[in-house]
């Protein structure tokens, strides 16, 4: 099983590139697709699922190419957009029961299969309650499920925890790692901690363009002795912030203690930290890295 992308890109009007020259090869597992906003994760999602058409590139699901034939891949796919809406004076049971006819799924087995999922996503209960009255937790939990009713091998979930409250965001994180297995995963997201605790390959993306792709030990690694943290007095962080990536800061009354990346120690009190996902994040934006 294998998803590859070819200098994928994408143009929209007035010259705006959403997408540039993008490759990657992808095989199973949870994969964390990090940028900021207006990065380009959503258009290339929506290239992936075979809603928007790209400018130039390829996209191959083994070696089936999904530009010219989308149907090899829709069969397989699964996918929770953005801005998923769902119609709120249905319940659960019946979205569900309207999403899976129009993935074409027999009635009985779509029935057997919609249980299934209300168990796995924790639904029973509030089933044939309409979705309009659901918390924002429980709608993305019917998002999830229409998107697994065909068990799919490529699953693309585009921003899932916005919105959520904390509790729900740390259910969702531990469900996607808990959907892993034999598929692709691809989780997009501009919150770093999304995908600290599921994802097994981390891919950069900031104006369209790929900033590297490896595994998140990997990119900490890169951080090895980089990372410091001291305290300072409060009026000292604008001069600080002019001179070094500050990738956190704590206040303490007139105090801050700061958290710096710097290849040398930026202060003789400086004491060097284990490298964070977050401060990796920071450093591969500002310095655009490319892999
Ligand atoms: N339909 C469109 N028409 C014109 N420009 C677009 C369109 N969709 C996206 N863009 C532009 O393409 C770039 C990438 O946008 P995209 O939505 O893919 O980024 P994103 O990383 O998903 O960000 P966000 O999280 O804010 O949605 C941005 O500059 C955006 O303004």
């Amino acid at each position: 099983m294998k998803l590859t992308i070819s200098q994928l890109s994408k143009q929209y009007p007035r010259s705006v590139w959403g997408l540039r020259d993008f490759d990657l090869e992808l095989v199973p597992g949870v994969i964390g697709l990090l940028g900021p906003n207006g990065a380009g994760k959503s258009t290339l999602m929506q290239i992936l699922a075979t809603v928007v058409l790209p400018s130039a590139g390829t996209v191959k699901w083994n070696d089936a190419d999904i530009l010219k034939s989308p149907d090899t891949l829709r069969a397989v796919l699964g996918y929770l957009p953005q801005d998923f809406g769902v119609y709120p004076n249905l319940t659960a049971v019946e979205f569900l029961e309207y999403m899976a006819a129009i993935k074409g799924m027999d009635a009985k087995s779509a029935r057997s299969r919609i249980e299934e999922l209300l168990v796995v996503l924790n639904l029973t209960l509030a089933a044939k309650r309409p979705l309009g009255g659901y918390s924002g937790g429980m709608k993305q939990r019917v998002g999830i499920a229409q998107a697994l009713l065909n068990d799919p091998q490529l699953l693309i979930v585009d921003e899932p925890t916005v919105g959520l409250d904390p509790e729900e965001r740390v259910y969702f994180r531990s469900l996607l790692s808990d959907l892993s297995g034999e598929r692709i995963i691809i989780l997009s997201t501009h919150i770093v901690s999304d995908v600290e605790a599921a994802a097994t390959e981390i891919v950069l993306i900031n104006q369209g363009r790929k900033i590297q792709h490896a595994a998140p030990e990997n990119l900490l690694a890169q951080l090895d002795g980089k990372v410091w943290q001291w305290t300072i007095p409060s009026y000292e962080l604008p001069t600080l912030k002019q001179k070094y990536l500050v990738s956190g800061i704590i206040r303490r009354e007139n105090l801050i203690q700061v958290r710096v990346v710097s290849d040398a120690s930026p202060s003789p009190e400086a004491q060097a930290l284990s490298p964070s996902l977050e401060d990796a994040y920071l450093h591969l934006m500002q310095n655009g890295d490319k892999s």
